[in-house]
């Protein structure tokens, strides 16, 4: 295998700025992907937006059921959804953006601090190349394993901006308690006991990573995608939008389609862990990223996992006569993900029974 992995000779944000042409390395190729070509603007996704304070508590018993039919529903067919009254501001949500558009303006010296080392996920740079043909993702990102929070790499955390640990610190509070509520009503939505899935996620060990990408503008957008189409490996993914431009696409139904962008909204996928615990019945929905020409765009993600240690599994209760078992179980979902995309194997394809 060609590893070839060392951190770009330019970063996309210099390239952006000095107005460089995309190299070829970074042009989207059709024949690589299944995912159909590029298309800088496809419709607008209907993605159904969920109020998260009543699917918590109503005052109307029947207002909390239909908030969770229709956070089902849209589990199972978009797997991702639009999540308002979460309970952080327009404020909070700007100054957490704001501390990471700070960080990536610090010039590369600064940054280079956190860069990503050779063979390791975590830090500042760009994706892992795996193979000479990689097609390279036009951001920057810096990626961090926020908890459990022994396991934290601080030479990784910027110290500059100086208030940029202790704001996603917080962020990664709030995140947590988000996360719970919707894991618990994901399990209510499927009738299954409240804490069947955060039990997983939450209970015992908590498992979150982060992922503050740039997008800077590319002079190429038809050309060149700012992530290429994947599924998140996680249990759920948070996502921050920049609420100056669209980026974001989700497939659906073999179409794809633009995410729109709800200022204060925090966008919610699947990932392929609920997938599988599920036993198929939420999707964890392929989705990519196109870049802009004129205006970059900045995103906050973050994924929970479960213990790697413990193995998961499509819960029984939703195995029975009418819906066979549809995955196997597994242990260290990020690790066999990453084993799969070497050996160009779909993950949950390999899971299937
Ligand atoms: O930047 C985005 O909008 C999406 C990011 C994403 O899909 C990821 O980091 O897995
Ligand atoms: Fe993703």
């Amino acid at each position: 295998m060609a590893t070839g992995d060392s951190l770009p000779a330019k970063t996309a944000q210099q390239m952006s700025t000095d107005g460089d042409h995309p190299p070829s390395k970074y042009i989207f190729n059709p024949t690589s992907t299944k995912f159909g070509p590029l298309q800088t603007s496809p419709p607008f996704a209907p993605i159904p937006i969920i109020d998260l304070t009543r699917l918590v508590s109503s005052p109307d018993q029947n207002d909390q059921q239909s908030e969770l039919s229709k956070l089902r529903s849209a589990l199972s067919t978009w797997g991702c959804f639009q999540a308002v009254n979460h309970g952080l501001s327009d404020s909070y949500l700007e100054n957490v953006r704001e501390v990471i558009k700070r960080f990536f303006e610090l010039p590369l010296e600064e940054k280079r601090k956190c860069f990503r080392e050779t063979g390791s996920v975590e830090g500042y740079g760009n994706d892992m190349t795996y193979s000479e043909n990689q097609v390279q993702d036009w951001c920057d990102r810096l990626f961090l394993r926020i908890l459990p929070e022994d396991q934290r790499k601080l030479r990784f955390w910027p110290e500059n901006p100086s208030d940029f640990r202790e704001t996603i610190n917080d962020y990664t509070t709030k995140i947590k308690s988000i996360s719970v509520l919707i894991f618990e009503a994901m399990a209510k939505s499927l009738d299954l006991e409240a804490n069947c899935f955060s039990k997983h996620f939450t209970e015992e060990v908590d498992v979150l990573q982060g992922r503050f990408i740039l997008y800077p503008p590319c002079p190429t957008p038809d050309e060149v995608l700012g992530l290429k189409a994947h599924s998140d490996r996680s249990g759920i993914t948070l996502l921050l939008q920049d609420p100056g431009v669209e980026g974001l696409q989700v497939l659906n139904d073999g179409k794809w389609y633009m995410v729109p962008v709800i200022r204060d909204a925090l966008f919610i996928n699947l990932g392929d862990q609920m997938q599988i615990m599920s036993n198929g019945i939420l999707k964890s929905p392929v989705h990519r990223v196109v870049t802009n020409k004129e205006k970059g765009r900045i995103s906050v993600a973050m994924f929970t996992e479960p213990d790697p240690k413990k193995e998961i599994g499509p819960v029984d209760a939703l195995v029975d006569g009418k819906r066979a078992r549809v995955y196997k179980t597994v242990k260290n979902y990020a690790v066999f993900n990453h084993e799969c995309f070497q050996k160009g194997v779909v993950a949950l394809d390999a899971v299937k029974i």
